[in-house]
């Protein structure tokens, strides 16, 4: 098996597993995985795709600038600037982004803040954060409609080759070294969104 055709698998059942989570409602959502570091080559979900769905057409290789790599009728996803930053930026193998509810109205809740903050949490270990007074802190940060300004807003978040950026009132974007550690992120994230969500309702 070629690099790009396990990379396609691997993403392929990532996006197989958040589809079974529901995170890809009304076609939303996008991830993308490193295929090579010179030149820095990337597969990324195609835009406006059903991602419930599986089929031979769900990821397009692009460059480091989001541009084809090969002739297609499809476009790369809309955000692909997003995960062109993170590539560009670290060393991270994987990125990911959904829509959730729980992801969208803690955006909602906090936003102001420009940021939400976890401690003495134990999933937050899940981004390496062990210590008892630890806290992890995710920044969130305005949706603008024109992507390339989206693009250079997150990217003064990415600072680390793991990390997790909310989008107000979109959704979240992660990365980390490879597919595993991308979705252990997520997961840790939207966990702590819905306990988050679930300590407003009885407080
Ligand atoms: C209908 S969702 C609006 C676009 C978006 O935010 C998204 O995540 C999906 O866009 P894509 O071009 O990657 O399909
Ligand atoms: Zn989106």
């Amino acid at each position: 098996m070629t690099t790009l055709q396990s990379k396609w698998e691997e993403l392929a059942d990532i996006k197989d597993e958040l589809a079974a989570r529901d995170w890809f409602m009304g076609t939303s959502g996008n991830l993308a995985i490193k295929v090579s570091n010179e030149p820095l080559q990337f597969l990324v979900t195609a835009s406006g795709k059903d991602k419930k769905k599986r089929t031979p057409e769900d990821f397009l290789l692009v460059n480091a600038s989001g541009d084809l790599v090969e002739e297609s009728n499809l476009k790369p996803s809309a955000e692909t600037l997003l995960h062109c930053a993170i590539y560009e930026k670290t060393s991270s193998g994987c990125s990911l982004h959904v829509h959730t509810v729980a992801n969208n109205v803690i955006s909602e809740l906090y936003g102001d803040k420009g940021k939400i903050d976890f401690q003495g949490q134990e999933l937050i270990k899940a981004f390496g954060l062990w210590e008892e007074d630890d806290i992890l802190s995710i920044p969130i940060i305005p949706n603008y409609a024109h992507i390339p300004h989206l693009a250079e807003a997150f990217k003064s978040h990415i600072l680390a080759d793991k990390g997790a950026v909310l989008i107000r009132n979109h959704g979240i974007t992660v990365w980390g070294k490879d597919g595993f550690e991308a979705k252990k992120l997520l997961e840790a994230c939207e966990f702590l969104f819905q306990y988050q969500l679930a300590l407003h309702q009885i407080k």
